[in-house]
């Protein structure tokens, strides 16, 4: 099992150190695992002007999967947009084709007063949001400023093709089938064609898997139910866009967006893992970040990539343990447990594994 591993910046590398140590007691148990670090983001830009250089892009393509951090920093938003940090996440999802975003809400019980919602609302809450990861606004072009009529305009495309929305709702119809066989489209098809053809084709889709009961929500909507009843979810599908914004307003849901992973999946399985959040530049450097979004990443990474449920579910039942026992960083820390910084966190999950 050959992982590339790119911290990135900010949290980053404090994040990804801690996930690599577990990643290292697995092995002391016997798992075959081995590890390449390479840069990307600005730690990237800053060491060779690229925010994922060729070097970088060869690793991962060897590797079996690939541990991300996080990327960006205010340092870099002055850049010219082809050397910012988020360009090289953009391009290295692309570039290894990895458009099946998962990105679980789950509630541990242990932080239901952790949670942005009332503990009833909330408990026992299990959402999959599947976000196309490669599509969309985020890639569309034309997109640019430039002089019109005398005055500076911005411009984006929200583009989909019909293949692009098929391959990702076939992937959600999947998820959907093994879990609650309930999938919710997000789209906003009352303005925007793109999403449009997406409510189409997943309509489409939808009569290959008759026993799942599809619904659609325009994306305003869902986000207001999110936050009103979220367990009416079990799996929502949606574009770009609206569910990196989604995913975000649900990670509040379980405590912190420092508690949500994610798997980033291809056509055949293999995988970019990292967790939802950025590189947390207010926090950085200070040692006090959640690791366990990127933790619970290797145990996505795992699952899905390596088919090794068992160290999948020792790595989140560490991660449950840790939680019961109180511990807690201080973006889930509450009054009555112990507030750790994120190496102590890590020590925890490893000695609870
Ligand atoms: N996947 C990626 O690499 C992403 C990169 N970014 C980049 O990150 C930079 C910062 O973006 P923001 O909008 O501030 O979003 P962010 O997700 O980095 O941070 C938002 C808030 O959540 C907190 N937070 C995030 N992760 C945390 C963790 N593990 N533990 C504790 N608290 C945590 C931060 O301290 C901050 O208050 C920007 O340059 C942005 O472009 C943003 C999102 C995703
Ligand atoms: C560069 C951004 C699209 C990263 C982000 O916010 C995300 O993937 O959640
Ligand atoms: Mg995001």
């Amino acid at each position: 099992m050959k992982i590339a591993v790119l911290p990135g910046d900010g949290i980053g590398p404090e994040i990804v150190g801690e996930a690599v140590r577990v990643l290292e007691a697995l092995k002391r148990d016997g798992l075959p695992v081995e590890t390449e670090t390479a840069l990307i983001g600005g730690a990237a830009v800053d060491a060779c002007g690229d925010p994922l250089p060729d070097a970088t892009l060869e690793i991962t393509r060897q590797a079996d999967a690939v541990l991300l951090g996080a990327v960006g920093g205010p340092k870099y938003d002055v850049l010219p947009r082809e050397q910012r940090p988020e360009r090289g996440l953009l391009r290295i999802r692309k570039a290894l084709n990895v458009f099946s975003n998962l990105r679980p809400a789950i509630l541990y019980p242990e932080l239901a007063a952790a949670s942005s919602l009332k503990p009833e609302i909330v408990s026992g809450l299990d959402i999959m949001i599947v976000r196309e990861l490669v599509g969309d606004i985020y890639f569309g072009e034309p997109r640019g400023i430039e002089v019109r009529n005398g005055e500076r305009v911005g411009f984006n495309t929200m583009i989909y093709s019909e293949s692009e929305i098929r391959r990702i709702a076939h992937s959600a119809f999947r998820i959907a089938m093994k879990r609650g066989k309930r999938l919710c489209s997000v789209d906003k098809m009352n303005v925007l064609e793109a999403t449009q053809l997406w409510r189409d084709v997943v309509i489409e889709v939808s009569a290959e898997y008759p026993e799942v009961e599809l619904s659609h929500m325009l994306v305003d909507n869902a986000a207001m139910q999110l936050v009103r009843n979220p367990k009416q979810f079990d799996v929502m599908v949606t574009g770009n866009m609206f569910g990196d914004i989604l995913s975000d307003a649900a990670s509040m849901l379980t405590g912190s967006i420092g508690m949500l992973p994610s798997a980033s999946l291809d056509a055949n399985g293999k995988g970019l893992f990292e967790p939802i959040h950025g590189s947390a530049p207010d926090i950085a450097g200070k040692g006090v970040a959640n690791p366990l979004a990127t933790i619970l990443s290797v145990a996505m990474m795992l699952r899905y990539s390596f088919d090794r449920s068992a160290e999948a579910d020792r790595i989140e039942n560490a991660v449950k343990k840790v939680l019961a026992s109180g511990l807690r960083t201080a973006d889930i820390y509450q009054p009555g447990t112990e507030k750790v910084g994120t190496r102590q966190m890590g020590d925890a999950v490893i000695a609870a594994l």
